[in-house]
């Protein structure tokens, strides 16, 4: 402060007193700057050196120190501060006290050597922290000119402070933008700077500000911060919290519950399903000592001792609250040092887990009854809509069907045509382990010879003319890992013959126009209604292919050896073309009775076509003889010829008995009295008249039976 300029009591004189009187003065004082004071010692102004001449002339001693006296002092009171004092635009500072009398005069020059140990030290001062500054610290001057390059920076810049001193800036380091702030005057705060070295990369936030003087910028320091190690940390910080985050997650979504205890024998966390377990709350427990969860009566023993005094895995068994039966083990953790720092304690609730299990058990239980359940009805529904059959015949041929579908033997089903060899066909591979895979039938006598060997083993690209350019694949290739359906076996040629056993002993095909050969995993069934073993008397199918298909045959009896089938049959087509046009049509007994004669040549086919062309074709519902088609007809002008009586009974009564039948049958066939009459050769009076006296006839008989029956 000003204050301590002042040393002793400053040099003063009058306005009227002369020069002569300074320079008497200056002899019994050093020369200084005198004060010229009014009456009240207020200053009035100053003179020094340089007083006794004006404008290089010597001027009288005699003249008044207020013509001369320097009035371009400032005041300041005795406590601003030098450095204040020295930014003063003036040479002299007069120091007044607070009522404006004179304390003290002071030059520049005086404030110059008081101010010179000061910025002597702060110059040392910087100068010590630039150097112990962990931070690099580069300013530069207007010129961007190096000014100030500490060992920090040194250190980053990888460039000695000679080296940089007095350089420009860019000469030096890689351009950090310290430059722009000379321009724009701005000051930048925490660019991320990331600088590589031959050892990797470290990272640097820098600080850049300008230097400003007088409002202008004369230059610009910037700092430059090694983070690395920071950025580092915070990683492995943020690394540290995921990890947490999860274990707390891993821990929470545990089924088992497990508890926390530190070595000290207190509880740091429990999870839900220790609390749903044991019924004791994270609130209640953590904090507190495991012991006094023994002393409150909820364990039998401390486990966390247990485990903390033998340094292993304990594990007892124990009851909780709630009653449940409980698998407790506690596991110790140890630090680097093998000191166990926690004890983590699961808990598994066997009760819970017993009653698991044995859900689990019921439910496979249940799983395996719907299983065999679906199967059934599956077989059912296969049955259903394929096949039925309710004759004995046909029953063990279904059977043996059944049992052979389990192996992949060779299957040879032989029977007329219509007996429904292809629909067993499906029926084996159905219930087979390929049920999966591709079940394909080919018809060895509907396809061209020359077209067969193609379709059966598939053609090279270019193998003929005409062949597709990526060649095909035939239907073996087609049928791996399913069952190929050889249809009308009997009718393959004998060329083609051999070249089927090859595939069937083989296993592998060769394509038309190729060498490659490729395996086949194909169950092959045949099927014809011819007799192979005749064929192969005659030579017209070879013996050893014949022996190859014939591993289990098959023999489909006709329709007509089982005519148990036939009603049966009748109703699951009529039930499967009510299904298929919302038609529901019944078979009058006389039909059913026809059916029942009629040979079937067609076998099931047949009686399959005449079901949906009734259905389809006949507008009434009941479907009676005289809608059947002609062929059928016959049989039962045949059959109704066979008008029966039975047992012994009056001639008159056999007689009406007989008339009944003939005139009802041809009255079922042709629909009319008229028609009826004449095919029966009367008159149709004759028809009605004998009508009418069958119906007396069987009113009466009817009568008499009630009466009987009243009397017994
Ligand atoms: N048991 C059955 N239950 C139900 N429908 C059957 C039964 N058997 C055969 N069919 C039916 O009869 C028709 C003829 O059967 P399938 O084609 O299997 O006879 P096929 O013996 O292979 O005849 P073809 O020798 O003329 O090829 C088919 O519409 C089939 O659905």
């Amino acid at each position: 402060m000003l204050a301590n300029l002042i040393k002793k009591p400053p040099l003063t004189l009058c306005p009227d007193q002369t020069i002569g009187d300074v320079l008497r003065l200056w002899q019994e004082h050093p020369i200084g700057v005198v004060g010229i004071v009014d009456e009240q010692g207020r200053l009035l102004g100053v003179v020094g050196s340089g007083l006794t001449f004006r404008d290089g002339t010597p001027i009288s001693l005699d003249t008044k120190l207020a013509e001369v006296m320097d009035k371009n002092f400032i005041s300041m009171s005795p406590d601003v501060y030098q450095e204040e004092a020295w930014t003063a635009p003036s040479e002299v500072i007069a120091i007044v006290d607070a009522d404006g009398k004179l304390q003290g005069i002071s030059t520049k020059y005086d404030l110059a050597t008081s101010l010179y140990p000061y910025t002597k030290f702060i110059s040392r001062e910087l100068d010590a922290v630039l150097n112990a500054a962990h931070t690099g610290i580069i300013s530069i001057n207007k010129d961007g000119i190096i000014t100030t390059f500490n060992p920090a920076a040194e250190m980053i810049t990888r460039r000695a402070r000679n080296e940089a001193i007095g350089k420009f800036l860019t000469d030096v380091v890689i351009p950090t933008g310290l430059l722009e702030i000379l321009e724009t005057g701005e000051t930048k705060f925490g660019q991320r700077l990331p600088v590589k070295y031959s050892v990797g990369t470290r990272i640097y936030v820098s600080n850049r500000s300008p230097i400003i003087e007088d409002g202008k910028v004369i230059g610009a320091v910037g700092i430059f911060q090694d983070i690395s190690e920071i950025e580092f940390i915070s990683h492995e910080l943020e690394s540290v919290k995921e990890l947490n985050k999860e274990l707390k997650a891993l821990i929470e979504s545990s089924y088992d519950g497990i508890l926390i205890a530190r070595r000290d024998g207190v509880v740091s966390q429990v999870n839900e399903a220790y609390t749903r377990m044991t019924g004791l709350r994270a609130k209640d427990i953590v904090g507190r000592p495991f012991q006094k969860l023994v002393e409150g009566g909820h364990y039998a023993s401390s486990i966390v001792d247990a485990v903390l005094k033998k340094k292993k895995a304990v594990t007892n068994l124990q009851t909780s609250p709630m009653g449940n039966r409980l698998l407790i083990t506690g596991n110790p953790v140890a630090n680097e040092r093998g000191e166990i720092v926690r004890v983590v304690i699961n808990v598994r609730d066997l009760t819970e887990f017993e009653k698991l299990r044995q859900e689990l058990h019921d439910s496979k239980n249940l799983n395996r009854r719907y299983q065999a359940e679906l199967s059934t009805r599956n077989d059912q529904r296969n049955k259903e809509q394929d096949l039925t059959s309710s004759s004995p015949e046909m029953q063990s041929v279904i059977d043996l069907c059944t049992r052979v579908a389990q192996v992949d033997s060779t299957v040879l089903l032989i029977g007329d045509s219509g007996v429904g060899k292809e629909v067993l066909a499906k029926h084996i591979h159905s219930q087979s382990a390929r049920k999966q895979g591709p079940f394909i039938k080919i018809n060895c006598g509907a396809i061209p010879e020359t077209l067969l060997e193609s379709e059966l083993f598939g053609y090279e690209r270019g193998a003929f003319t005409g062949a597709g350019k990526d060649g095909k694949p035939g239907i073996f290739e087609m049928a791996h890992n399913g069952t190929l359906l050889l249809d009308e076996i009997g009718d393959l040629p004998l060329s083609l013959q051999v070249k089927l056993l090859r595939v069937l002993q083989d296993k592998e095909i060769i394509r038309v126009g190729g060498t490659k050969t490729r395996s086949v995993d194909v169950r092959i069934l045949a099927a014809t209604n011819r007799n192979l073993a005749d064929m192969v008397q005659q030579g017209s199918f070879r013996e050893d292919l014949f022996f190859r298909l014939n591993v289990v045959p098959v023999q489909i009896p006709p329709l007509r050896d089982r005519r148990s089938d036939i009603v049966p049959l009748l109703n699951f087509f009529c039930e499967k073309y009510y299904k298929k046009y919302g038609i529901r049509k019944q078979f009058s007994p006389e039909v059913l009775k026809i059916f029942y004669e009629y040979h079937w040549p067609g076998n099931i086919r047949e009686l399959e076509n005449i079901v949906e062309r009734m259905v389809v074709t006949e507008p009434e519902t009941v479907i009676t003889p005289k809608h059947l088609p002609e062929s059928l007809r016959y049989v039962m002008n045949n059959t109704s010829a066979k008008v029966m009586v039975q047992g012994v009974l009056p001639f008159k009564e056999a007689l009406l008995e007989m008339e009944s039948q003939l005139i009802n049958e041809a009255l079922n066939l042709y629909g009319s009295t008229y028609k009826a009459a004449k095919v029966l050769g009367i008159d149709q009076s004759t028809v009605i008249r004998k009508l009418q006296k069958i119906k007396q006839f069987k009113n009466n008989r009817q009568e008499q039976a009630n009466s009987f029956s009243v009397i017994k």
